[in-house]
């Protein structure tokens, strides 16, 4: 592996002083048979097109851009050595790779043998640092040790790949509120060949498949946890750890091509991220609650983002136009990051070590001689044609035009740049859009499996007739017995009214409409609605968090709804969208209203 030339990126800020999430982004080279839809500008910008007008561009600024040809030295260098200082001083770091299926986190954290990534060159630089720190000349006599971990979040299960069990290991947070795996195996490092010997084992323990994007797809997140702890002399020994994740890549599944077992995996994978993309906004936005807990992915990197660590961000994008939603989406994520801000603390100050100072030093000469030979990170490159939508694929297209129906609706529908030329609530709006969009999809699988199944079980377990109440699009209706006049209401299956009928007699059953039960129905709805905690709101369906917390926060400021279409009136919801939201839930409030069991029967005969 080539020397690590070491930058002088130090920050200059007050111990425990609150540091935003670094955020940088990694563009992989464009395959050959493909246009680029992404290029760099300089070396902290770069620019997408914009699917709705090819004479424009969306652009972002972060931390560091890396265009394609920077090196795996460049993106180690200027983004992840800087923080390692910190370990030496009690303080926590992380690095997390994010980004879509095949976007390149792999290659980065991990590389090859020819292109070491940032998880060999970091360890080999701490194991460094801690040896020439515990004899520096300072006079503090200080030793330091150093030992990993390494594990997966496979399927909502947190395995260890050191000595895989198959056990689901248990999240805790310690008193100082760092998160930790109880029984996760730790392994001491006393040299980089140590940490090759475990690594190499434990890596063929994780779980990668090939998918139609990616030949070895990671199929969970994966952490390395190094943790370098020091002891001195009449001091309470302390230590400090660095996380190094490479996540599980979102995935379109209309692109991998995945089923079965892979499109499963697929479907946790993307809610996992979906929670993170939560976190980051209730990190951003200072909300009261952080739904840290939703998935292990999250809850493992309660540190790492709005924690204790001094955290990296390494976004990554393809260039290819088949990627461009992931890569909106990817940038987006980036861009709400770097609002989040830790609190790195340790418990007391140590003195910096002389022999981390020597190492920065020396480095930051290497640093630049190595900038000067190597040329600017960003490569120039024209951007392929622009996107007319009758390319794109025919997926992406819809979205994007519901996108921008919905953005129409809003009123923001004729401005050039929906994310960046726009103000700052258009932007929240559409991206509030963007994420619903996303949730609705999910929920939409969710409910065809629910479905699904309900059918199967209906099939294989034949019921004595009961009271029926079916939403109307579900039952074929009979033209007799329902007058045209009454097309609204609940189809109820009724005992026929048999006056000389015998106690023997086998009743008959027909089908008629209820419109009062309908409106029962709507307004138990609208009570919910109107009196419902967070949590009752939840259990309605087409209601998620951000949905919900739009209604808390709606009938605080503007009283209760008078009728259902009033939620018409609140921010994203549209009337095709309160239409099927009163559609699923009717059926659910009428339940609620009938007395349990087949005492039920008894209303309707
Ligand atoms: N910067 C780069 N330079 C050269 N090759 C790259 C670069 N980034 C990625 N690649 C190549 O692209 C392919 C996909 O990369 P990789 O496996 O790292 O993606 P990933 O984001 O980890 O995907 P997944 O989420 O499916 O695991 C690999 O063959 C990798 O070597």
């Amino acid at each position: 592996m080539q020397s690590q030339p070491r930058p002088s990126m130090k920050e200059h800020r007050q111990p425990d002083a609150p540091v935003p999430v670094r955020v940088c982004v990694r563009l992989r080279p464009c395959s050959k048979d493909s246009e680029p839809c992404v290029r760099g500008l300089d070396s902290r910008s770069l620019e997408l097109v914009n699917w709705r007008n090819a004479k424009e561009t969306f652009k972002y600024q972060f931390d560091t851009f890396y265009g394609d040809t920077a090196t795996q030295q460049d993106v180690y260098c200027s983004s992840v050595q800087p923080i390692l200082h910190h370990l030496l001083q009690g303080q926590n770091a992380s690095v997390l790779a994010y980004g879509p299926t095949g976007a390149g986190k792999t290659h980065t954290m991990l590389g090859s043998p020819q292109q070491p990534g940032v998880i060999p060159r970091a360890v080999r630089d701490i194991l460094h640092m801690v040896r020439e720190a515990g004899c520096g000349p300072d006079g503090h006599n200080c030793s330091y040790s150093v030992s990993m971990s390494y594990l997966e979040v496979y399927q909502e299960k947190v395995l260890d790949l050191l000595e895989p069990s198959g056990r689901d290991l248990v999240l805790r947070e310690t008193p100082d509120r760092s998160i930790m795996v109880t029984g996760l195996t730790e392994q001491e490092l006393s040299s980089f060949h140590d940490f090759e010997k475990h690594f190499l084992l434990a890596s063929r323990n994780r779980t990668v498949a090939s998918t139609g994007l990616n030949s070895r797809s990671s199929r969970s997140h994966a952490a390395l946890v190094l943790r370098v702890a020091q002891s001195r002399p009449l001091v309470p020994a302390r230590s400090a750890k660095l996380q190094l994740v490479d996540l599980a890549g979102c995935e379109d599944n209309r692109l991998t091509g995945n089923c079965g077992l892979r499109l499963r995996e697929s479907s946790v994978i993307n809610t996992s991220l979906l929670v993170l993309g939560k976190v980051v906004d209730a990190l951003r936005l200072g909300r009261p609650r952080v739904p840290y807990r939703d998935s292990k992915l999250t809850r493992l990197l309660q540190d790492s983002l709005g924690g204790s660590a001094h955290s990296v961000v390494i976004a990554h994008v393809a260039p290819e136009q088949r990627f461009y939603f992931d890569t909106l989406t990817t940038l987006n994520f980036a861009t709400r990051s770097k609002q989040v801000v830790n609190k790195p603390f340790a418990p007391g100050a140590l003195p910096e070590p002389a022999a981390e100072k020597t190492l920065q030093k020396e480095n930051s000469d290497k640093q630049k001689q190595s900038t000067s030979k190597e040329g600017p990170l960003v490569a120039e490159k024209p951007l392929g044609a622009l996107l007319p939508l009758d390319q794109l694929e025919p997926s992406l297209v819809q979205r994007v035009l519901r996108l921008e129906e919905l953005e129409r609706q809003q009123g923001a529908g004729h401005r050039g740049l929906p994310l960046l030329g726009t103000p700052k609530a258009e932007r929240k709006a559409l991206l509030r859009c963007l994420e619903e969009t996303q949730a609705e999809l999910e929920m939409r699988q969710q409910q065809k499996e629910l479905e699904a199944k309900e059918l199967l079980r209906a099939a294989s377990t034949p019921e004595p007739p009961q009271a029926i109440v079916l939403p109307m699009r579900q039952v074929p209706i009979p033209q007799k017995r329902a007058p045209p006049t009454e097309d609204e209401g609940i189809l109820v299956l009724k005992r026929r009214s048999d006056p000389g009928g015998t106690e023997n007699a086998v009743p008959s059953w027909e089908l008629t409409r209820c419109q009062e039960l309908m409106v029962r129905g709507h307004q138990k709805l609208l009570e919910l609605l109107n009196q419902g905690s967070t949590r009752e709101l939840l259990s309605l369906k087409r209601i998620g968090p951000r949905t919900a917390e739009l209604i808390m926060a709606w009938r605080e400021q503007h009283g209760p709804f008078v009728t259902l279409q009033d939620l018409q009136r609140m921010e994203t919801m549209t009337a095709k969208k309160v239409a099927t939201l009163i559609k699923a839930n009717t059926l659910d409030c009428i339940q609620m209203l009938l007395p349990p069991g087949p005492s039920a029967l008894s209303l309707f005969s």
